[in-house]
């Protein structure tokens, strides 16, 4: 099964609109890096609009949160449905700033997920652990809980990504060592075997995030079940951002 790869920037709170210049250039090495590799910008909520729009036929816009319903009296709250309305096809769903700054459980998180499927919209699931959870050794039971609890029956490669973010590894220049990293993403792949079979565990793409910089984009992005990158701060620049989109490895199907 070849999975195409996946390098998605998640803008966070920033992004003005002046700001956007910064997506031709990410326009630009979409189209020249061709349907190897999938490219996705996740900007602010108040830029998703202009963001599909400059971006439509080279690259996908994504939102970086929804609401579990659809409409209705959530002051300040934006549903899936309104994302896919302005061309937005991902929404990323329990980051761990959104479980940390709004106490969203893994419950919510997959009621979450399922609104995403309900606009069809692709929910990037994220999951992790704390640095304390890391150094207990409990990073597994972890992934394992979150999994079980955020994600919702019916998961297909179409529907769900999921992104293996260390809550320590993001923003602060560190990442885990490669073996903890392919331990992370092989259990990952084995966890969604178990319960949603090998044919669709081995269609999701599972992504990491934390710390991705051009200096070490080459050597994530090449390990077993690594299929593309969450990226933060570095995808604020869209020299960065290329960079990191032309070390990863291009699916050949
Ligand atoms: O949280 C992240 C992406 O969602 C990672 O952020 P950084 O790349 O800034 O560490």
């Amino acid at each position: 099964m070849t999975r195409r790869p996946l390098v998605a920037g998640n803008w966070k709170m920033n992004g003005l609109l002046r700001q956007l210049t910064e997506l031709e250039a990410i326009g630009a090495a979409a189209a020249e890096a061709g349907p190897g590799i999938e490219m996705l910008i996740c900007p602010p909520a108040t830029l998703v609009s202009a963001t599909s729009g400059l971006l439509f036929g080279k690259a996908a816009t994504g939102g970086q949160d929804c609401h579990a319903e659809a409409s209705g009296a959530h002051t300040g709250d934006i549903s899936a449905e309104m994302l896919a309305d302005v061309g937005a096809t991902y929404v990323i769903v329990g980051h761990s700033e959104r479980r940390s700054d709004h106490a969203e459980s893994d419950e919510t998180v997959q009621a979450k997920a399922k609104a995403a499927w309900r606009a069809r919209l692709a929910a990037i699931v994220c999951v992790g652990e704390t640095r304390a959870e890391h150094e207990a050794g409990e990073t597994l039971d972890v992934l394992g809980r979150q999994l079980r609890q955020s994600l919702p029956e019916g998961v297909t490669g179409a529907n769900t990504v999921v992104a293996y973010e260390p809550v320590w590894a993001i923003g602060t220049g560190l990442t885990p060592t490669g073996e903890d990293i392919v331990e992370a993403h092989d259990f990952i792949r084995k966890t969604l075997a178990e319960r949603f079979g090998t044919d669709v565990a081995e269609a999701v793409r599972i992504l990491y995030g934390g710390s991705v910089k051009p200096g070490n984009a080459g050597e994530i992005l090449g390990m077993r079940n690594v299929d593309g990158a969450l990226v933060g701060g570095a995808s604020l620049k869209a020299q960065d951002f290329v960079a990191i989109c032309r070390a990863c490895p291009a699916s050949t199907s």
